[in-house]
């Protein structure tokens, strides 16, 4: 069975935890996600830990965030670990996002629009007017002007950055839950058949797969829903 294109995202509270969901998922999916809990936690180490054998893809979430000659000096010093996907914030800029891409040259570098945790109105009181979809199309072509070839969005968003900046891009989308799941902190969320059918590349999903008690088989349940929408 192909791997469904979802990237598991391994928020675990130690190694052993995070290695072991990774081992559980790899059979289907095609990616694991590091973020910022364990990599400050556990540094460069992580990657091999939850690559294991298998040689799913590790999706790097970091989020990196700085003027840029540091987020270059991040970028190259992560670089070396080959992860298939490195996230930056878009809103460092054009010249912090076109550090990142020359300075990992072997990685997609991803630049995260808006978060999906955040409401239209959170956005109104951190002076971004509007509607969440108009700061996320300029976001996304903005970034990819600067060089990203992934962007990341919330599945709300997704058709219309689609339409702004193409087919070559990919589209990452977080806030992603199955229908009757708990949203918990995330507020512009969809399911993973809607997010997949406006035109998403890749799902992010985390405590939906991580939280069950058969992580394998939540895995496994929602790659079989989207086979059967597709
Ligand atoms: O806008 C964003 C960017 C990144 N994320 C990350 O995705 C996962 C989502 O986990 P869930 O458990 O499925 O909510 C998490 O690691 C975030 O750091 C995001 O949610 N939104």
């Amino acid at each position: 069975m192909t791997p469904a294109p979802i990237a598991v995202a391994l928020d675990a509270p130690d190694l052993e935890t995070a290695a072991q969901w990774a081992a559980l998922v790899t059979p289907h999916v095609t990616t694991v996600k590091v973020g910022l809990e364990l990599y400050l936690r556990y540094g460069p180490d992580v990657i091999a830990s939850v690559r294991g054998a298998s040689g799913v893809q590790v999706f790097l979430d970091l989020k990196l965030h700085d003027i840029p000659n540091t987020v270059a000096g991040a970028a190259r010093a992560v670089a070396r670990l080959r992860p298939s996907i490195l996230t930056v914030h878009a809103g460092g800029g054009t010249a912090m996002i076109r550090a990142a891409v020359e300075s990992a040259p072997h990685t997609k570098i991803a630049a995260v629009t808006i978060l999906t945790s955040l409401s239209e109105a959170d956005l109104g009181r951190i002076g971004i007017a509007g509607p969440a979809a108009d700061a996320v199309r300029r976001l996304a072509v903005l970034s990819v002007e600067a060089g990203a070839t992934a962007l990341v969005c919330s599945p709300n968003e997704v058709a219309a950055v689609r339409a702004e900046v193409g087919e070559d891009i990919t589209l990452i989308t977080p806030g992603v839950r199955p229908l009757g799941a708990d949203t918990q902190d995330q507020i512009r969320v969809a399911t993973p058949e809607q997010a997949l059918a406006d035109g998403a590349d890749l799902l992010v999903i985390g405590r939906p797969i991580t939280g069950a008690p058969d992580p394998g088989a939540a895995a496994a349940a929602i790659a079989a829903s989207l086979r059967r929408a597709s």
